[in-house]
Formats: structure tokens, C-alpha cells, sequence
């Protein structure tokens, strides 16, 4: 029997010899690249705390003492030895483990995690609750270095410090964000601290003291204290240490024994402690230390090399389309730059980064930053496109108010991942950008229905002189040629793209194809369907929408969102405003729920979002159907 087979909660761990867990650690490994690699996940970042894993749960009592695991794609050890082991085979599958912690699956998981740096923030939140309640326990978050890179991080370490509360921050440090870890922060951290530089800096030191100019003793006792906390000035202690954490490190996050024996005195110590860890990111599996930003997160791959078994999409994707079009565009229009938030494979950026280094900014996980940084750029007549995943944006709602819709500025924001995106689930589906960017004034919004729309959006944006927004899918683009000699768009313009007399099917973006298929479906069932592209969500085509509307009496929406406040709202609003409240609408959408994790196909089913969720919706407002399901029950 192999020892992760005996373990089936933290106690059983706690029985283990020490001598024994290094073959823990090993299994461990085996298993999650197992598992990942048949069912995708964030595999190098989980391989590289496997042992300061096994050394939390050695040394603390989780669930009495909490673990916060900041992001929460490298808790798939976490997971393994807090009572999820034999459900490990579900990982990131409809109705199996979620990729992420999550207070619903366990009570080991003591917060929801998914989006960078809270971990800061709800463990000093719950040791104050602690404290409130005359409850003990070590509440320990757990960030890497990339997370340290947004701002609430530090939010968290500014209140958290001063409080002396028993807080323990561990940092794992293993220079890496999903790509190399940017600014100033990470040139800090990765410093060596050799004898000869520490020597070398120290005679440097002592040269400057003895040039200053004997004004008494204050300046000799100012010296001498100087001198001697020295190490703690040039070490990352000092930046911790200003935040009033003590510091330890930094010390090998590989090494069991190192990792144990310091834990084990921390745990003593009931005040803010903050422990730095070096580790290597895919440690232990060599394809992904080889390569870990490919290993950062993967789909399914052949255990032996590595190698993707992904079947090699048949079309670009729209995130490759957008990240071609940048390229290009870029070549011939100089004000053009592009801002990401730590994620320049996955918003398509790389080639552009290399291509244009110089009009190329990774601010890190900063998304709010971001925005702000590109208005203050447009303000200079430059056209900065922030290519930010719509989960994410959701950080940055206030600066796109205040900084770039309030005085117009000519942002142009490349929403990806809008709408349902797969494996991640509840944390990481971008179904509300739709919602929050239709009130902005100023705002435009588009959502393509193929990658040649896509990049005829592009040009649009390029053309326009206010904030803009192109919302769309992740994965595979629709087959469509893309003609890099389109022409931009008009301004709230849609197209009708197929003619019919009964019902008006009005889609959003991607849907479009469900919408034609439902179309001619229903045509067989003698319904004569129009479709519309909307194109745009802001300004609506209020002439075209209106027409069509009137022509068929009745309007089913459809879009790849929340129906609170998305396309389908605006479409009810547009109706009431024209007084046409005497045509029956039906929104196909997402009602007013999370929705859990699984593959994109599946979930856009299960809510609707399908030319059958079309087809009975539309059936069911023509009063064609006996089914007596409701609205929120229907295609599900
Ligand atoms: C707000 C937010 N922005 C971006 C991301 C995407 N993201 C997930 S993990 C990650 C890198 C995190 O780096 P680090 O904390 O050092 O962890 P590592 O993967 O190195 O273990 C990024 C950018 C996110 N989850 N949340
Ligand atoms: C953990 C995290 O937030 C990212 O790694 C995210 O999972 C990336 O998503 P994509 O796979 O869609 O790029
Ligand atoms: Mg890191």
C-alpha cells in the first residue's frame, strides 16, 4: 500500500515518520501529473509546493489552524491530503473536484480562491475573528511571488502587520508569475545574497559613514544601529519588515526537514510572521521545470514527454486572431501599445511583446493599475489597447469609470474570455462584463460573432476616439477567413442576417451560429425565424432592432452572459422606451446563479445557450410547446 493510500485526512499524515515523507512527496507528485494529464489543470505551480504542503499540514492542525492558498491553482496537494485523494480523478470535470479551494467542497478549504492576491487580506479577516471570538488557531495565507504583484496584497500586509495579530504569510517565491515575474518587486526578491556582495555592499556602507561629517553622537549611534541591522536593509526582509512582519528566509521550499523544523518554531510564535520560500516551479516532473509557463496550465498531455494531446485546433483562436491583428495593425499605426496584466501568452500578447518591446507593458497581476496606466497614456494621443480577461476586469471597474469613460479617453479594451470558459469554473467565467460596462457613458461595446468580425472590430476601435470594448470567447474561432483588408465597422450598426415573418432571434457575439442553425430548424417546424447580429451591445441599432421587432411581434435575445443586465435587458429596455411593451420576449442567457465548472460545450447546454436552448425557448414564447417548464428550468 503506498503511503498517499493511508492518508485520508491531515492526522493520518501527522502519524507519518519524517524519514517518510519524502516518498510522500513523490507520490504525490506522480499522482497529480497522472491526473493532470489526462484532465488538464495547473500542473507546474501545484508540483512546486508539494513539499511546503506536506510540511503545513505536519506541523499545523488545518481545519482548527487555516490554510489560504492565494489563487489557488497550486492546491491540488492540499487537496490530496485533505480527504480528497480518491476523488482526485474528477479534478476540474462537471460535478468533480473544482480546480480551485472551495468552502463548499471542504471544510479544509478555509476561503474561495480563484483570482490573485485576497490570501492576505481573508486570513487577517479571520484572525481577527479569531481574536473576536477567544478562538486560537495560526491562520497561514499562502502567495507566491506573482501574487504579491497586486496591490491588495499589500493592502492586506499594511493593516495585518501593525495589528501583532497571529498571522502567518508565506511567500512562495519561485520567480515566476505564469510568465517571468515582472517590476520592481521581483528584481528585489530574486537578488543573490552572496558573502562577497553582502561584503562588498558593507565596505561600501562603512566608506559612507566615515565621510560623514561628526555632528555629535546622534549621527554615530544612527551609524552603528544601521550597520548592524544591515543584512535586514538589503535583504526582502526589509520590505516585510517595514509592514512590521518578522521575517524569515529565505530558505529551500523543497527541503523537508528545513521546512519542518522552521514551521514547527513559527508555530510558537503568536504575532505577524512572514516566511520566504524559494521553490521551482513543475519541480519534480521534467517536461514542466523545463517549460513552465506551458506547464502553468495545460490541457491533456502524454505523461511520458509532455507532449500536448490536444487534437491541433482545426481554426485559430480568437485570442490568436486578436493577438495577429495586434501585429499587424501595430506595424502601421505607431500610437498603438498594449497593456496585459500578467498574462501575455494567454491574452495572445507574446508575439506583439517581442515584435514591439518598447510599446509592450506587463504591469503584472495589476489589472487596476493597467487601466489607469493606459488613460494616462491616451491622454498623450497614444492608443493603448488593454487586453485583460473579463473575470479579471471585474478588478478594475472604478478605474474604467473615473479614469477612462468619465473624460472619454480612447481606451480600447480587449475583453477576452467573455462568456463561459470551461474547467475553471465559477471563479474565472466572464458572464457579467456585459453588465457592468453598459451603464458607463461613453462606453461602446461589441461582441463579434466570428473571428473576421473580430478583427474588423479591431479596426473599429482603432478608428474611434472614446472608450471602446470588444468582448470575446475563449477557444477555437468559428472556421471564417479572415480578411485583413475588412473595413472597420459603423458605430451601432447590426446586420440582419437571415429574413423571416414569425419571431426575431437577436443574438450577441458568438451565438450567432446557434441562432442560424435554431433558424433553419425551425423552419422545418414551419417558424419562420429572423436573425439579427447585434454586433453591438452600446449603441444598440435601435432602427434595424426596432423594425424587426415590430415585423415579428415577438423577440427571442441570445447571448453567452448573465441575463441580468446584459444583452437581453438592454433589448427590454429598448422595447419599454419605444412603448413596445405588446412584444412577447423570451432572454436565452444565464439565470441568476454561478455557474460550477466542466467543458465550455457542456455548461453553454446546460444553460441554454444552445441551438436547442434557442429552439425551445422560442417554441415555448410562440406558445408552440406543452412543455410547462419554466423559463429557468429550460435546456437545462
Ligand atoms: C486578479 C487575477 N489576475 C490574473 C490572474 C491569472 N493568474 C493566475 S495564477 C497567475 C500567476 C501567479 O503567480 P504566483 O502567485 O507567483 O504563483 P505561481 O504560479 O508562480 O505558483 C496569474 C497571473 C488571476 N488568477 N487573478
Ligand atoms: C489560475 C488562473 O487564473 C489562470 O492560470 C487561468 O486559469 C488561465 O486561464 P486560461 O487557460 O483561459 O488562459
Ligand atoms: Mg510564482
Amino acid at each position: 500500500m503506498t503511503l498517499l493510500k493511508q492518508i485520508d485526512s491531515p492526522t493520518d499524515l501527522r502519524k507519518l515518520d519524517r524519514n517518510q515523507l519524502p516518498q510522500l512527496a513523490r507520490e504525490i507528485r506522480e499522482n497529480i501529473v497522472d491526473v493532470v494529464s489526462k484532465n488538464g489543470g495547473h500542473l507546474a505551480s501545484s508540483l512546486g509546493v508539494v513539499e511546503l504542503t506536506i510540511a503545513i499540514h505536519y506541523v499545523f492542525d488545518v481545519p482548527f489552524d487555516k490554510v489560504i492558498w492565494d489563487v489557488g491553482h497550486q492546491a491540488y496537494a492540499h487537496k490530496l491530503l485533505t480527504g480528497r485523494r480518491d476523488a482526485f480523478p474528477t479534478l476540474r470535470t462537471r460535478g468533480g473536484l473544482s480546480g480551485f479551494p472551495k468552502v463548499s467542497e471542504s471544510p479544509y478549504d478555509a476561503f474561495t480562491t480563484g483570482h490573485s492576491s485576497t490570501s492576505v487580506s481573508a486570513g487577517y479577516g479571520i484572525s481577527c475573528a479569531r481574536e473576536i471570538k477567544g478562538e486560537d488557531g495560526k491562520i497561514i495565507s499562502v502567495i507566491g511571488d506573482g501574487s504579491l504583484t497586486g496591490g491588495i496584497a499589500y493592502e492586506g500586509l499594511n493593516q495585518s502587520g501593525p495589528s501583532n495579530r497571529n498571522h502567518l504569510v508565506i511567500l512562495n517565491d519561485n520567480e515566476m508569475s505564469i510568465a517571468k515575474n515582472v517590476g520592481a518587486l521581483s528584481s528585489f526578491l530574486s537578488r543573490t545574497f552572496s558573502a562577497k556582495y553582502l561584503q562588498d555592499l558593507k565596505g561600501e556602507f562603512k566608506k559612507v559613514v566615515k565621510a560623514l561629517p561628526k555632528v555629535g553622537d546622534d549621527i554615530y549611534q544612527f551609524a552603528k544601529k544601521t550597520e548592524e541591522s544591515f543584512k535586514a536593509f538589503v535583504t526582502p526582509g526589509m520590505l516585510f519588515e517595514a509592514f512590521k512582519f518578522e521575517y524569515f528566509g529565505p530558505i529551500d521550499g523543497h527541503n523537508l526537514e528545513h521546512l519542518i523544523d522552521i514551521l514547527e518554531n513559527i508555530k510558537k510564535l503568536n504575532k505577524p510572521v512572514l516566511l520566504h520560500v524559494m521553490s521551482k516551479k513543475g519541480k519534480g516532473y521534467a517536461p514542466a521545470e523545463a517549460n513552465p509557463v506551458y506547464f502553468h496550465g495545460v490541457s491533456a498531455f502524454e505523461k511520458k514527454t509532455g507532449a500536448s494531446m490536444k487534437a491541433r485546433a482545426k481554426t485559430p483562436s480568437y485570442t490568436d486572431v486578436f493577438g495577429q491583428s495586434m501585429v499587424e495593425f501595430a506595424k502601421t499605426d505607431k500610437r498603438i501599445v498594449a497593456v496585459t496584466a500578467a498574462m501575455p501568452e494567454g491574452t495572445g500578447l507574446s508575439e506583439f511583446s517581442n515584435t514591439f518591446p518598447d510599446r509592450f507593458f506587463d504591469v503584472g497581476i495589476a489589472e487596476q493599475h493597467g487601466v489607469t496606466f493606459a488613460a494616462g497614456m491616451a491622454t498623450e494621443g497614444l492608443k493603448p489597447v488593454v487586453a485583460i480577461y473579463s473575470t479579471f476586469l471585474q478588478r478594475a471597474y472604478d478605474q474604467i469609470l473615473h479614469d477612462v469613460c468619465l473624460d472619454r479617453h480612447p481606451v480600447i479594451f480587449a475583453v477576452d474570455r467573455g462568456g463561459i470558459v470551461g474547467e475553471d469554473g465559477p471563479t474565472h467565467h466572464g458572464l457579467f462584463d456585459l453588465s457592468y460596462l453598459r451603464p458607463l457613458p461613453n462606453m461602446v461595446i461589441m461582441a463579434p460573432a466570428d473571428e473576421n468580425e473580430l478583427r474588423r472590430m479591431m479596426k473599429t476601435a482603432l478608428d474611434h476616439d472614446g472608450p471602446i470594448a470588444i468582448r470575446y470567447p475563449r477557444g477555437a474561432g468559428e472556421g471564417v477567413a479572415v480578411d485583413k483588408n475588412a473595413a472597420s465597422l459603423p458605430v451601432g450598426r447590426g446586420e440582419l442576417v437571415r429574413e423571416g415573418s414569425d419571431v426575431l432571434l437577436l443574438s450577441i457575439g458568438t451565438t450567432l451560429s446557434k441562432c442560424l442553425e435554431a433558424a433553419e430548424r425551425l423552419s422545418a417546424q414551419g417558424i419562420e425565424a429572423a436573425v439579427i447580429n447585434a454586433r453591438f451591445v452600446k449603441p444598440l441599432d435601435r432602427d434595424l432592432i426596432v423594425s424587426w421587432a415590430e415585423k415579428t411581434g415577438h423577440v427571442v435575445t441570445v447571448e453567452e452572459h448573465m441575463k441580468a443586465g446584459g444583452f437581453g435587458s438592454a433589448i427590454l429596455e429598448l422595447l419599454a422606451s419605444e412603448g413596445l411593451c405588446n412584444i412577447s420576449t423570451a432572454l436565452v442567457g444565464v439565470e441568476d446563479h454561478f455557474v460550477e465548472h466542466g467543458s465550455r460545450d457542456e455548461l453553454c447546454k446546460l444553460q441554454g445557450i444552445s441551438t436547442e436552448g434557442v429552439i425551445k425557448t422560442t417554441r415555448r414564447l410562440l406558445g408552440q410547446t406543452n412543455n410547462v417548464t419554466t423559463l429557468a428550468q429550460d435546456g437545462r
